[in-house]
C-alpha cells in the first residue's frame, strides 16, 4: 500500500509502545454498547448487583443482634420474638446469598452473548469498510483485528460488571465500615488504607498485562498458522511428501514457548504483588481481632459485637478484593477495547471523494497514464510507468514473464489500491474520483488465486450478483446460465444433487452423497460462472482463466468466452499464449514496463520478447519445428 493511502488512524499507534491507557470516551462507549445490546438485562444485573451487595451487611447486622439476644435470655430476659425475626431474616438473607450469584451469573453470560453478537457485526462492518487490500496485508492490522475480536465482545459486559461491583463494592464496603466504625473507627481507617496500595497494584498489572496481550499477538497469530496448517487438507499432501509435519510442529511449539514464558513472567510479578498485599490484610485482619478479644474480656465489646466485627473485616476486605478484581478485569479490556474502537471507527482505507462522480457506462475505454506502482515504500517498484489503452468493446491481453506486473495491473483496474504516480481513467475520469464500490459493480472478474467457498455449487455461482446484499438476487435460471456460460452445467448437474450439492466435504454432515470435491478446473469454471453471472458489467477481466484446464476444455471454453464477450471490453491475462493470440491488441509487460504492444502478427513481426516467448511455447508442442 502506497504512504498517500494508508489511513494512518489504523496503523499509527501500533509499534511497540502502543498507547495503554483506558479514556472516560472508551468507557462511555464500551456501556452504551452494552445497553444497546440490552437495556433490561443491564437494569436486572444493576438490581441484583445492588441486592447482592446488601445482603451480607443484612446479615451480619441480623446476626449481631440474634448473638446479642441470646446473651440477654441468658440474663434473664425473654426476647422470643426479635430472636425469631432475626432468624427469620437470617433464613431469607441466605436463600438470597445461595440464589442472586447465579441469577446474576445467568444475565452477565445473556449480556456477554447479546454484546458479543452486536460488537462482532460491528467490527466487521468496519472491515468491510475497507475497501482495498493493504490493511489485510499488514501484521500490525492482523493484531490490532484479533485483539479487538476478542476485546469488542468481551470488554462492555466486563465495564457493566466492574462498573456495578463498583456500586456494589461501595454498598457493601461502607456497610461493614459503617459497623467497623461504630466499633473502632481505628480499625475501620486501617482496613481501608489497607486497600488502598492493591487497587493501584492491580491497576499497573493490568496494564502490564494489556501490553504483553499486544507483544505476544504476533507469536498467537504465528502458532495459530501453524496450527491450521498441520490440519489443513490442502497442505496435508506436501506436508506428509516432505515429512515436513515433524519441522512445523516444532515451530509452532516455538510460537507457545515464547508467549507462555511473556505470561509466565507476569504471572509471576502478579503472585509476588497480591502475595505481599494478601500478607498486609492478613496482619491487619489478625491483630484487629486480637484487639476485639481483649475488649471483650474487659467487657467493652459484646459477643454480638465481636461476631460483627469478625465479619466486618473479612466482609470489607473481601468485596475490596471482589472489587478490585472486577475493576481490573474491566480496565484490561478497556484497554484492549481502545482496539476495537480504532477498527470500527477508523475511515475508509482508500481516499474516496466526498461526492463520488457515479462511473459512467463505459464508452470510450479505459487507460492507464504513466502509472508508479510499489506495494509499499519498502517494496521495490511493481509498475514503473505504464501507459496504454483498453479501447471499449476490444479484448486487450496481457503478456508477460512471472512477475512482470500482470496481476498487479489488474488489482489497480479494481482499485484495490491506488497507484502512487500516474492515473488510471475510466472514460476519462480517474478511478479515484469514483467510489470503489460502484466501480467494481462495473467489472466482472475472475483472479488467479479465486475463491472456492465451502457452500453449494449454486451459492458458488451466485456470489457473482450479491454486491451490498444479504440474499442472493439471481434466479436458479440466470445461475444456470451462467454455469451453461463456464461450461460447468454438466458437471454440476451430475453431481448428487445438482445445484444444491455441498462442495465441501467439511460441513456435509452423516449424508454422504450431501457433500463433493470438486477437480481443479471444474473450480476455476464455476469462479469463470461467477464473474460472468453479474449482467450489465462494462468489463471482463479474466486473470489466467484456463490455467487448470485441459486443452480441450480450454479450447471450448474460450470458443464460449469469446462469444460472452462479444461487443464487451475485456481484459485477459494468460501464459497460454495460444489463447490470447486473438486478443485484439497485446500489450507486453516486462519488469513493471510496457515493452511491445499491438495485434500477434504485428508482435510476431516486431521480433521482441512476445515472438522469443511464442516461439519456445510453439517449440514446446511442435518440438521438430524447433
Ligand atoms: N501483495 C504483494 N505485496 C508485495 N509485493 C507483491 C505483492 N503482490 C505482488 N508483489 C510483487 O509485485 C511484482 C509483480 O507481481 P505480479 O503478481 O503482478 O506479477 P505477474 O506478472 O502477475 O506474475 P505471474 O505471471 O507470476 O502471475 C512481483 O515482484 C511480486 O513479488
Amino acid at each position: 500500500m502506497t504512504s498517500e493511502t494508508t489511513n494512518p488512524e489504523i496503523t499509527a499507534p501500533m509499534a511497540a509502545d502502543v498507547r495503554m491507557k483506558a479514556s472516560p470516551a472508551a468507557l462511555a462507549r464500551a456501556l452504551g454498547l452494552a445497553w444497546q445490546a440490552g437495556r433490561w438485562h443491564v437494569l436486572a444485573y444493576a438490581i441484583l448487583a445492588l441486592l447482592e451487595a446488601a445482603v451480607p451487611v443484612a446479615a451480619a447486622w441480623l446476626t449481631k443482634s440474634a448473638l446479642d439476644v441470646i446473651a440477654h435470655r441468658a440474663s434473664g430476659s425473654s426476647g422470643s420474638s426479635a430472636l425469631v425475626a432475626a432468624g427469620a431474616g437470617l433464613a431469607v438473607a441466605g436463600v438470597a446469598a445461595i440464589t442472586l450469584p447465579h441469577v446474576s451469573s445467568y444475565l452477565r453470560q445473556e449480556l456477554q452473548r447479546r454484546t458479543g453478537r452486536l460488537a462482532q457485526d460491528r467490527l466487521f462492518a468496519g472491515v468491510e469498510r475497507l475497501a482495498g487490500l493493504a490493511k489485510f496485508e499488514d501484521p500490525a492490522f492482523l493484531d490490532r483485528m484479533s485483539l479487538a475480536h476478542t476485546s469488542g465482545g468481551a470488554a462492555p459486559s466486563a465495564v457493566v460488571s466492574g462498573t456495578l461491583a463498583v456500586c456494589r463494592g461501595f454498598v457493601t464496603v461502607l456497610g461493614f465500615l459503617g459497623s467497623l466504625l461504630v466499633l473502632s473507627p481505628l480499625l475501620a481507617g486501617a482496613v481501608l488504607v489497607a486497600a488502598l496500595p492493591a487497587l493501584a497494584a492491580e491497576l499497573r498489572l493490568s496494564r502490564q498485562r494489556a501490553s504483553m496481550m499486544w507483544r505476544i499477538g504476533p507469536m498467537e497469530r504465528r502458532e495459530l498458522f501453524y496450527r491450521q496448517l498441520l490440519t489443513s487438507v490442502r497442505a496435508a499432501k506436501e506436508l506428509r511428501l516432505f515429512g515436513a509435519g515433524r519441522y512445523f510442529r516444532s515451530r509452532m511449539n516455538a510460537e507457545r514457548l515464547a508467549a507462555d514464558s511473556e505470561r509466565r513472567r507476569l504471572d509471576r510479578r502478579e503472585l509476588s504483588v497480591e502475595g505481599g498485599l494478601g500478607l498486609l490484610s492478613g496482619v491487619i485482619s489478625g491483630g484487629g481481632l486480637i484487639w476485639a478479644l481483649f475488649a471483650a474480656v474487659e467487657g467493652r465489646l459484646t459477643a454480638g459485637d465481636i461476631a460483627l466485627l469478625a465479619t466486618s473485616i473479612v466482609g470489607v476486605q473481601s468485596a475490596l478484593a471482589g472489587l478490585v478484581g472486577e475493576v481490573t478485569m474491566a480496565h484490561q479490556q478497556l484497554l484492549n477495547f481502545d482496539h476495537y474502537l480504532t477498527v470500527t471507527g477508523a475511515g475508509p482505507d482508500l481516499p474516496v471523494p466526498a461526492r463520488p462522480v457515479v462511473p459512467p457506462t463505459l464508452r470510450y475505454g479505459i487507460e492507464f497514464r504513466d502509472v508508479w506502482f510499489r506495494y509499499s515504500p519498502e517494496h521495490p517498484w511493481s509498475l514503473r510507468g505504464v501507459s496504454f489503452t483498453i479501447p471499449y468493446g476490444s479484448a486487450v491481453a496481457l503478456v508477460g514473464r512471472n512477475g512482470a506486473g500482470k496481476s498487479t495491473l489488474v488489482k489497480l483496474l479494481c482499485r484495490f489500491y491506488d497507484p502512487d504516480r500516474g492515473a488510471i481513467l475510466w472514460d476519462g475520469v480517474d478511478l479515484r474520483d469514483l467510489d470503489p464500490a460502484e466501480l467494481r459493480d462495473r467489472i466482472g472478474a475472475v483472479f488467479q488465486d479465486y475463491m472456492e467457498y465451502d457452500l453449494t455449487a449454486a451459492e458458488n455461482i451466485a456470489i457473482g450478483d450479491v454486491a451490498g446484499r444479504d440474499k442472493p438476487a439471481a434466479s436458479a435460471a440466470r445461475i444456470e446460465a451462467a454455469a451453461r456460460k463456464a461450461g460447468v452445467h454438466d458437471a454440476i448437474s451430475a453431481l448428487p444433487r445438482g445445484y444444491d450439492t455441498l462442495l465441501t466435504r467439511m460441513f456435509f454432515g452423516p449424508d454422504p452423497e450431501a457433500g463433493v470435491v470438486l477437480s481443479g478446473g471444474q473450480w476455476q469454471r464455476l469462479a469463470l460462472a461467477r464473474a460472468v453471472l453479474g449482467e450489465g458489467r462494462d468489463l471482463l477481466v479474466l486473470d489466467e482463466p484456463s490455467s487448470g484446464l485441459d486443452a480441450e476444455a480450454e479450447h471450448e471454453i474460450h470458443n464460449r468466452l469469446r462469444e460472452h464477450r462479444a461487443g464487451r471490453t475485456s481484459l485477459l491475462i494468460s501464459h497460454r499464449l495460444g489463447a490470447v493470440r486473438e486478443a485484439d491488441v497485446l500489450v507486453v509487460l516486462d519488469d513493471g514496463q510496457v515493452v511491445e504492444q499491438g495485434s500477434h502478427d504485428e508482435l510476431i513481426t516486431l521480433d521482441g520478447l512476445y515472438r522469443k516467448l511464442f516461439d519456445l511455447q510453439a517449440q514446446g508442442y511442435h518440438p521438430a519445428d524447433a
